[in-house]
């Protein structure tokens, strides 16, 4: 029997929790499925100690209820999470936690969508549940699957190796030769934390990136408001070019024909909001190396052909959709 209800939110992260908070305060019957056991599950146990929202409280509160006054421009994880238990015992979600949906599809004949979740709490042997709904929301993000490349080599590494999400802190590696593969976001605040807990750190930088500091990040998203996006572009490269200079003698190429937000929009490509980082490769304290060509026991051979040795990789390389894995929708495209 399929449990029925008006809307099925597949997600139970910050746009799943708003999502159904809009529905329950308009009495709008909905199910909120969650895969893992926890809402904002990224936040609460895939993400570092240090982590703060990278944009300023306004761009960032769900819709319905703002952020506390007492909270500072740049919301601590604790205190992000804080905020998520708040909203989601005042708009009374309860999400489903441990369905993994499975499948999506929409019934030309009865007008519903016919969701199906594998219940992963369901002791012996999991049991596929049957969700039916007039409309479906996909709230499942860009982070929802990890992705780690496959790099020649790396089943010989002896040493420590773990994705971003794994990451807390610093404590450990004090000391450790540590390389942080990936200059996302995640990366460049990962190696920032490791090198402030001594480690000596480095970072594989792959590709041209755009860099803000976070004022020039939320200063732009407020621009946007009245100017165009070309605009804010070309304004928050020349405060950038002004700010950090050249970066390239030190391993990282400005990305060029596409402006940060432009970048954000048409490839998901994210600018790198610095939070000291940069600093530190200036003073020589986190080293840019370029990309990882393989691994040969406990070395990393980069696409220059030099080596060195680490005791630890940490493959910020970013997460994978899953979305096209579940959902039926031929006419559809999602990048
Ligand atoms: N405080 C905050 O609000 C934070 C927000 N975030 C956000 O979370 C999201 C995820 O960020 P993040 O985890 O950094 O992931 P991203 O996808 O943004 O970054 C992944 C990085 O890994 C690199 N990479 C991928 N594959 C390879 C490979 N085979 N070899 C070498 N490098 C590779 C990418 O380089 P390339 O471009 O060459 O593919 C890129 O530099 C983003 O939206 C980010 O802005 C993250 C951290 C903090
Ligand atoms: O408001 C948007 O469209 C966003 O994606 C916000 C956002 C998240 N991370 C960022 C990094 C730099 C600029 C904007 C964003």
């Amino acid at each position: 029997m399929a449990t029925e209800t008006a809307v099925i939110v597949v997600g139970a992260g910050p746009s799943g929790l708003a999502t159904a908070a809009c529905l329950n305060n308009l009495s709008i019957p909905n199910i909120v499925l969650e895969r893992e056991d926890c809402f904002a599950s990224l936040w609460k146990k895939y993400s570092y100690d240090r982590l703060h929202l990278h944009l300023a409280k306004p761009f960032c509160q769900l819709a319905l209820k703002p952020f506390p006054d007492s909270y500072p421009t740049f919301v601590s994880r604790a205190q992000f999470l804080a905020y998520l238990d708040d909203y989601v015992a005042h708009f009374k979600i309860s999400p489903v936690y441990k369905r993994s949906v499975e499948s999506a599809e929409y019934d030309q004949e009865t007008k519903r969508w016919r969701v199906m979740a594998r219940n992963l709490g369901g002791g012996n042997g999991d049991v596929t549940e049957e969700f039916s709904g007039r409309f479906l929301v996909v709230a499942t993000g860009e982070t929802s699957d990890v992705f780690v490349p496959e790099v020649p080599g790396l089943d010989t590494y002896g040493g420590e190796v773990i994705h971003s999400t794994r990451y807390k802190n610093g404590k450990g590696y004090e000391n450790k030769n540590v390389l942080v593969v990936g200059s996302g976001n995640s990366g460049m605040e990962i190696a920032f934390d490791l090198s402030n807990y001594g480690a000596k750190t480095s970072v594989a930088v792959r590709s041209p990136i755009h860099v803000l500091s976070r004022e020039m990040a939320s200063m732009g998203l407020f621009a946007l408001k009245y100017l165009s996006l070309n605009t804010v572009d070309s304004i928050l490269v020349f405060l950038s070019k002004l700010w950090y200079g050249d970066l390239t003698k030190y391993g990282i190429k400005r990305l060029e024909g596409e402006g940060p937000f432009t970048a954000k929009t048409n490839s998901g490509k994210y600018p790198v909001i610095d939070v000291g980082t940069i600093r530190k490769i200036k003073s020589g304290e986190i080293q840019v190396l370029p990309a990882v060509e393989s691994v040969r026991g406990n070395e990393v051979v980069f696409k220059d052909g030099k080596s060195y040795q680490f005791d630890s990789i940490i493959f910020a390389t970013g997460f994978k959709r899953s979305t096209n894995n579940w959902l039926q929708v031929p006419m559809l495209h999602f990048y």
